[in-house]
């Protein structure tokens, strides 16, 4: 889009039922429908990674679905992001399940062709395993990015069953191969049982400071957003977020749960603590909705894109004015 013209939003929900008509994120256009988006909301059905429980390919659609409720104006940051910017959504990238490595290569491309028209992304997964061709992406246009990583796990685990590209594994492939800031990176959210202590020993090595799960609840998200803040500084930003950070009384839906997860509300006043980092591209993964209920994950998840996508535009839109 270009600076003059008025981006095309969401269908208006006091003429046409929010339950009509098939989904796309928040009820925005198609991005063939708009040519070429600011922020490119992208679908990646992939879960031939996963550890334990499959089912997060179905989980783009489940956070489209549960998105149709979503408003146009943002309160929380005083916002309206889908008027600020261009925000489309790009539908689905076609991964091979059966290949895991010809995934992440597709992944890869799809999201170099994307990032190319000068869109930021917004993906919505899938496992975690494509977090590690994203950030190769983003990194091909920003150099090394910085890392904030919400989730229950490490994913710094080095193989399962001597497979590299896992869903266990995603950021210590990216630390090896020099695509992250390694003066920027955190976890927030961890918890639970690991393999043995070298586990948190190996993370720290590769340059991770983490936030566990108790840290957010005794410390509060104010405190917490400020420190994150201080770390990334105005550094190229990568936001990851896997739903089970949050607690499976938040969301149940996703193949590996962890108990004494952050709230929901937590995780939602983090991010908007973070909205004047320079945030370039984010995704949230590992929603399985077949072990959700009442789209309560599903939900969470898209109000999870919903404040990633606001401080995407909102960015966006001072840049524009700046110019
Ligand atoms: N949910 C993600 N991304 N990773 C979990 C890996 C847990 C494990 O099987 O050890
Ligand atoms: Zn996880
Ligand atoms: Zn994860």
């Amino acid at each position: 889009m270009s600076s003059n013209e008025t981006p095309r939003g969401p269908v208006d929900s006091s003429r046409i039922p929010r339950y009509a008509g098939p989904a796309t994120f928040a009820r925005l256009p198609r991005l063939d429908e708009v040519g070429t988006a600011d922020v490119a909301v992208v679908g990646v059905p992939f879960d031939s990674g996963v550890s334990y429980r499959p089912g997060a390919r179905f989980g783009g659609n489940a956070i489209r679905e549960a998105s149709r409720l979503l408003r146009p104006y943002n309160p929380a940051q005083d916002a309206s992001p889908f008027a600020l910017a261009q925000v489309a959504d790009g539908g689905d990238i076609a991964v091979n399940p059966f290949n895991i490595n010809e995934a992440v290569d597709t992944i890869e491309a799809a999201a170099d062709d994307l990032l190319g028209t000068g869109a930021r992304l917004m993906t919505l997964g899938g496992d975690h395993t494509i977090a590690l061709p994203l950030l190769r992406s983003v990194a091909k246009k920003h150099g090394p990015v910085a890392l904030l990583h919400f989730d229950a796990h490490l994913d710094t685990w080095d193989t399962y069953f001597g497979a590299e590209y896992t869903h266990g594994t995603p950021f210590r492939r990216a630390v090896e191969e020099g695509i992250l800031d390694t003066s920027a990176l955190s976890h927030v959210g961890t918890r639970g049982p690991l393999y043995g202590k070298q586990d948190l020993t190996d993370d720290e090595k590769m340059g991770f400071g983490i936030v566990t799960s108790a840290d957010v609840y005794r410390r509060g998200a104010d405190e917490v957003a400020d420190q994150l803040r201080q770390r990334i500084g105005d550094r190229p930003l990568y936001i990851s977020i896997d739903i089970d950070c949050l607690d499976p009384a938040h969301a149940p839906g996703t193949g590996t749960p962890e108990a004494g997860g952050m709230t929901s509300r937590e995780l939602l006043e983090i991010l908007r603590g973070l909205a004047s980092c320079n945030l370039v591209s984010a995704d949230v993964v590992e929603v399985a909705p077949a072990y959700d209920h009442a789209e309560i994950t599903s939900v969470a998840a898209s109000h999870t894109a919903y404040e990633l996508t606001t401080i995407m535009s909102r960015q966006i839109a001072a840049a524009r004015k700046d110019a």
